[in-house]
């Protein structure tokens, strides 16, 4: 018989993370709607067209610095200006044997030239410009086709939108964009001790956090939020409020009440209403998960504690609605290497997502763990910028050995 305190962390039949993903990718499919966005609003949408570049970028040749033009092979010489270009103000002449043009950065290359000489490496007297070093042909200019050459493919079709993806489209010149429509996303939290913030609390009870910080995680993929509100634990509700989620949403999403306690309905409900595979994880935090269909919509049965509800979204949830939203792979968050600052406790049994912060050292980056790790201690997850993923069989990390950590900001 396990120690009452053993917590059971080995157990055959739970399901592998990598397994639980693999199975959730494979039914999620894409959404095939799309409209036109302007691409002012496109920022987190993703592209339903490949996008091609209608003429070179840059479309002429120009000066990538402030100088003068002139002809590399007539050397050192001194040369007379005869013009200026400016950006968006070309010079119209050509450069002869002894002439340059006053040039300013992004403006055009005039005919002749086939250099800049930069102005600090100038000495000027009178009109006349004194080379105080030897330019070779292409110095200091942007070849007309160097970013994008005309009919190049600029972007590919399931590209999610960030700002440099909205840069390059702004740089073609392309006012609207063709995206795949948002995915609608209905969640509501389950659990009578639930109490609106701002609420007085009476014993037993708990403001509801999860559905805020749902909420912040669907924000930030751009989905077009339906917040069903709060749900207690009756069962009768509890479908009635499935069923109208299900009616308007391409995916629902449920905190609390998957485990197997008296009040934890959605497994029962869900094996009646829809297909619903209930997974004992092999993971901590996020151990009982609920995934399948209801209707038409993908269903997620997240567990209640706040840390497991974050920990299970982003390993599942966000994967599964990336690629809904029409994003090509990958759709999970990739993994560095880094050596740990300090040593970590963990158990062998389940693949372990610690809450951990980067440290600048001296000796480089490193990583370490925020505290205490249990899966109520939202704080120690406020204060962590990373996951550090420990492998199911590991057993405590050892200061100096590399671990796996996923970043939980990104820059874009
Ligand atoms: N006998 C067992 N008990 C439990 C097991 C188990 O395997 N056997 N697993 C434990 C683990 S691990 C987790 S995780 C939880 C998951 O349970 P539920 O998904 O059924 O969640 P609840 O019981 O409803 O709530 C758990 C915890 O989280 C709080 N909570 C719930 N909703 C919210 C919310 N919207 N905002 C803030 N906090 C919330 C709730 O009050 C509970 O404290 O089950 C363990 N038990
Ligand atoms: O698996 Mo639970 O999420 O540890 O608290």
């Amino acid at each position: 018989m396990a120690h009452c305190c053993s917590d059971n962390e080995y157990d055959p039949q739970a399901k592998s993370v990598a397994e639980a993903r693999e199975a959730i990718l494979a039914a999620s499919i894409p959404v095939s709607g799309r409209e036109s966005v302007p691409l002012g609003n496109a920022l987190g949408r993703v592209l339903a067209d490949d996008i091609h570049a209608p003429a070179d970028i840059p479309a002429w040749s120009n000066s990538a610095m402030d100088g003068y033009a002139l002809r590399s092979r007539d050397g050192d010489t001194a040369r007379r200006i005869i013009g200026r270009s400016f950006a968006g103000h070309p010079f119209n002449g050509t450069v002869g044997a002894g002439e340059c043009v006053r040039i300013m950065t992004g403006a055009v290359i005039p005919e002749g030239a086939d250099a800049v000489l930069v102005q600090e490496q100038a000495v000027i007297r009178d009109t006349q410009v004194y080379p105080q070093i030897l330019c070779t042909a292409g110095a200091n200019i942007r070849n007309a086709g160097e970013d994008l050459r005309a009919g190049a493919l600029a972007l590919e079709a399931g590209t999610w939108l960030r700002p440099a993806q909205i840069g390059v489209l702004a740089s073609l010149g392309i006012p609207e964009i063709p995206a795949y429509r948002r995915l609608r996303v209905a969640f509501f939290s389950t659990g009578d001790e639930l109490r609106p913030l701002g609420s007085d609390l009476g014993p037993g009870q708990i403001y509801d956090s999860n559905r805020y910080t749902l909420h912040a995680m669907l924000q930030r993929l751009g989905c077009e939020i339906l917040d069903l509100g709060r749900v207690a634990d009756d069962p009768g509700q509890l479908q009635q409020t499935l069923h109208s989620a299900a009616a308007m949403a391409d995916m629902v999403i449920t905190t609390g009440g998957v485990s197997v306690g008296d009040a934890d309905h959605i497994a029962e409900l869900l094996g009646r209403l829809g297909t619903i595979h209930f997974w004992k994880m092999n993971m901590k935090p996020g151990r009982p998960l609920a995934f399948g269909q209801l209707d038409k919509a993908t269903f997620f049965g997240l567990p209640g504690n706040p840390v497991s509800t974050v920990v299970t979204f982003y390993q599942f949830v966000r994967p599964s609605i990336l690629k809904r939203m029409g994003k090509t792979a990958p759709w999970t968050a990739p993994a560095l290497l880094l050596p740990l600052a300090e040593d970590l406790k963990k158990k062998p049994g389940r693949t372990d997502f610690q809450r951990g912060r980067l440290l600048q050292t001296p000796a480089g980056l490193q990583v370490a763990g925020v505290g205490r790790q249990a899966s109520h201690i939202m704080s120690g997850l406020s204060h962590a910028d990373c996951l550090i993923i420990l492998a199911a069989e590991a057993e405590h990390a050892k200061a100096g050995s590399l671990v796996e950590v996923q970043l939980l900001e990104g820059l874009v």
